[in-house]
């Protein structure tokens, strides 16, 4: 089949490109991936049976023997994967539901309504696009997406009606859940719980929440809705509406993580593996998209405060015999990850530490 010409528009939402029959059967070349042989999966490849799981009610209303095990099996978790399930949170079904809905009716607005919050500064607090960063990429994904601040300063687009509550609440309560894993985490480093706020400043973290919709592709084998990348943060929480797509490298391999009914999955960030000397690893992951149906997720990424300068712990580096990475200001970080391509972890990269 012929590839159609390179689409030149900079900022064409992808939902109405799906809509408009205009691509029925191939796609514009500039959405062409490059993915190796070794890359592509097989159905077998689906692993929910071995991700590590988290009883998150026995981390904050268990026994302290039951609390230490979960924090014993966190740390495993975040070494070796650097992803879980969350099971048996806090957070409503009723409050996932409507937070996926939000999105949904936000996506289904008019391009002219969606146009508002196009946006060139990457920290702009309510951002709208497509593919990953419009004028910098050259292969566009099939993805469209809406970036909001949620704290310390909470921001919310005023359209749809009720988006503003349920995104407030929805932010609240993963922010909780998230600071109570963060305090696990930092425990399973066996550091002291009262340094958590020196380090990080988690009391001012920024949250930022990301709607992303990837609408049904017409040659889903060439295309991708987000290239391998890991994410910016310490923690991100991410809520799926049900359909597959993510997937996750796991000692070499791209495994396929089913979306499976009221559970989060929670990956390490690149903050998380710097402020732990290089023990925990941020994990890349990336999205597919399928020929039938819209996949939604929304991720939560919990960061430390912009003005935090987040460098290893010095516990861990005096431990290790070994600094693994140079400290940043968070702020400078995000600034420089938003503005470029995605391209792997390439700033994070720039911050190992090398003996040449
Ligand atoms: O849609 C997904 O499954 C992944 C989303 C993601 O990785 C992100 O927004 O950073
Ligand atoms: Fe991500």
């Amino acid at each position: 089949m012929e590839a159609q010409a390179p689409l030149s528009l900079s900022n064409h939402a992808i939902k109405e490109l799906s809509e408009s029959q205009a691509f029925t059967s191939s796609i514009p070349s500039n959405f062409h991936t490059f993915r190796n042989s070794d890359e592509e999966l097989r159905p077998e490849d689906f692993i929910n049976e071995e991700i590590p799981i988290i009883d998150f009610s026995l981390l904050i209303g268990g026994t302290a023997m039951e609390r230490s095990e979960v924090i014993h099996h966190l740390c495993m978790a975040c070494r070796e994967w650097g992803f879980f399930m969350v099971v048996n949170h806090e957070i409503p079904k009723r409050l996932m539901d409507e937070m996926l809905d939000a999105f949904e009716k936000f996506f289904n607005q008019s391009e002219e309504e969606k146009n508002e919050y196009i946006n060139k500064y990457a920290l702009h607090p309510i951002r709208y696009g497509t593919s990953v960063n419009t004028h910098e990429d050259k292969i566009r994904y099939w993805r469209d997406y809406v970036k909001i601040f949620v704290n310390p300063e909470f921001h919310s687009p005023v359209k749809p009606f009720g988006f503003r509550n349920t995104l407030f609440e929805y932010a609240a309560s993963t922010r909780k859940m998230g600071e109570e894993l963060l305090k696990a985490i930092w425990e399973s480093l066996e550091l002291n719980t009262e340094d958590i706020e020196v380090a990080l400043d988690i009391k001012s973290c920024f949250q930022i929440i990301i709607g992303n919709l990837y609408p049904p592709c017409p040659q889903p084998e060439l295309a991708l809705g987000l290239p391998p990348h890991s994410d910016h943060g310490l923690l991100t929480i991410l809520l799926q509406n049900g359909i597959n797509g993510l997937q996750v490298k796991h000692n070499n391999k791209w495994l396929h993580i089913k979306p499976l009914p009221n559970v989060f999955i929670v990956n390490i960030g690149d903050q998380m593996e710097l402020v732990s000397n290089g023990r925990y690893k941020s994990v890349l992951h990336r999205a597919e998209v399928n020929g039938k149906n819209t996949r939604m997720s929304v991720a939560t990424i919990i960061g430390p405060s912009h003005e935090a300068i987040v460098a290893p712990a010095p516990q861990l580096v005096e431990h290790d015999h070994h600094l693994a990475f140079h400290g940043m200001r968070f702020k400078d970080f995000l600034e420089q990850q938003q503005a470029n391509p995605l391209k792997q972890r390439s700033i994070f990269d720039l911050l190992r530490v090398t003996n040449d």
